[in-house]
């Protein structure tokens, strides 16, 4: 499907009115394979997303042993679920850079009696992961490095979890927590969880926590997270059908906002979205855009004078959506400052430094200051023509592809990094230009 060049240019779009669906969340599509393979029932997922990271997923758990009929022509994944059991005894699992897939099932292989490995790409091997090996090795885990001490490989002897108490301190990762929580419930004592501090990443959580309900899990938690329990039970097999992938949104509600007279809804995310990202909207609508939030689905426009203003703002609860508010900060009125993104570091590249190098590209001056971002509008308004290095990171080629589309002069350097979230993103960029009036 993703054949692209070494190089896109992008060039600017006119006015559009669009409505997109848009496939299923990773972060949701990852947690619900995982929780349907350790259920005790069949599970009918639809609208699951079909993109390199849960493309490792499926791939995982089929070398593990779990039934899994793909039907890649309804987006819907039939899982056959082995009740906390993992049918395999030895594996070996590349996980690529996904990062859900190798802490969720380092956490689930835990469960299971024979020796496991988990590994991924080489930046994978630079992603931080003793915050969560030192609390499955606390609830009973025996697990080992087998390069560097805190980070992937590791060789997972496994034999059930014990399970129990576990107190934990501000961690780098919310995938660390809702790894934990997806196998809890067949710990042989359950888990009782305790987090000190500001919860990371905390949106995240709380959808796990969803999931965990919609799987019958018995979960009891206290209204600021910070005290969670789960007795030693079943996750229950239950059909579910995937909301739209709210962070693959976001970059079509900015694309609305930066562009005059535009507009565009996004079904299937609305008032009702467990994800954090779907509230990156009402973060457009305080630059100025124009927001109507439905039950089922959000729309976008430009606001009516064409003007957006900068903010200065914690997002810390949408780290993903929060590069796309970097990335079309250069458009406007007033200095940006994004606040608490300091895990930008440790995600498919370092972040904080590939915005603020690529940004500095733009014209757009970018500072960075601790763990905050600081994005100064571009001179007069006009853009250094900028080819962009991406990383392998999908969402810097996604995130600039925006701004190339306010602004001529922005060229993508291997724009086929977004196969990891949103295989088709330039083919869905087409289709807006497709519609939309000539650009002036
Ligand atoms: O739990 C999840 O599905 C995710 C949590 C976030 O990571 P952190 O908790 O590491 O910030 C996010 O950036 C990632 O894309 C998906
Ligand atoms: C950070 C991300 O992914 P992950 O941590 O799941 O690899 C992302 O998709 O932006």
């Amino acid at each position: 499907m993703s054949d692209y060049p070494r190089q896109l240019d992008i060039t600017p779009i006119g006015r559009f009115d669009h409505t997109v669906d848009l496939p299923g969340s990773k972060s949701l599509t990852n947690r619900a394979l995982l929780l349907a393979a350790l259920s005790d029932g069949p599970c009918y997922l639809t609208n699951t997303l079909f993109a390199d990271d849960t493309e490792r997923m499926l791939e995982a758990l089929d070398a593990l042993g779990f039934k899994i009929e793909i039907q890649r022509g309804h987006n819907a994944v039939l899982v056959e679920g082995h009740a906390g059991v993992i049918p395999a005894t030895r594996a070996t699992l590349n996980l690529g850079n996904a990062g859900t897939a190798v802490r969720f099932l380092t956490a689930a292989l835990t469960l299971g009696k024979g020796t496991y490995t988990v590994d991924g790409i080489e930046r994978m091997r630079q992603r931080p992961i003793a915050q969560l090996v030192a609390p499955l090795r606390e609830l009973g885990a025996t697990i080992n490095h087998t390069h560097s001490d805190g980070y992937p490989p590791l060789e997972i002897h496994a034999n059930g979890l014990e399970g129990g108490e576990l107190r934990l301190a501000p961690t780098l990762s919310s995938q660390y927590i809702t790894a934990l929580l997806q196998i809890g419930v067949y710990a042989r004592k359950g888990l009782n969880l305790r987090l000190d501090g500001p919860i990371t990443s905390r949106p995240y959580v709380a959808m796990t926590l969803g999931l965990l309900e919609h799987f019958e899990v018995p979960v009891e938690a206290s209204d600021d997270l910070s005290s969670i329990d789960i007795t030693p039970e079943w996750i229950r097999g239950n059909d579910l059908a995937i909301e739209p992938d709210a962070s693959s949104a976001s970059y079509f509600w900015a694309a609305a906002a930066i562009t005059p007279g535009s507009s565009c809804t996004v079904n299937g995310l609305g008032t009702n979205s467990i994800q954090g990202d779907a509230r990156f909207a009402s973060v457009l609508e305080k630059i100025g855009a124009r927001v109507v939030i439905r039950a089922d689905h959000t729309t976008v426009s430009a606001p009516a004078d064409g003007k957006l203003h900068g903010i200065d703002i914690d997002l810390n609860d949408m780290p993903d959506a929060a590069m796309t508010l970097a990335a079309i900060a250069p458009l406007l009125d007033g200095t940006t400052t994004i606040r608490n993104v300091g895990n930008w570091r440790v995600k498919e590249t370092d972040r904080m430094a590939a915005m603020q190098t690529e940004l500095n590209k733009t014209g757009a001056q970018a500072t960075i200051n601790g763990d905050d971002i600081t994005i100064h509008p571009l001179p007069d308004g006009r853009l250094r023509p900028a080819t962009i290095d991406t990383y392998d990171d999908h969402r810097m080629a996604m995130t600039f592809t925006v701004l190339g589309l306010a602004k001529q002069g922005v060229t993508i350097n291997d724009p086929a990094c977004v196969a990891k979230t949103l295989p088709d993103f330039f083919e869905r960029i087409e289709t807006l230009r497709t519609q939309a009036s000539p650009a002036h």
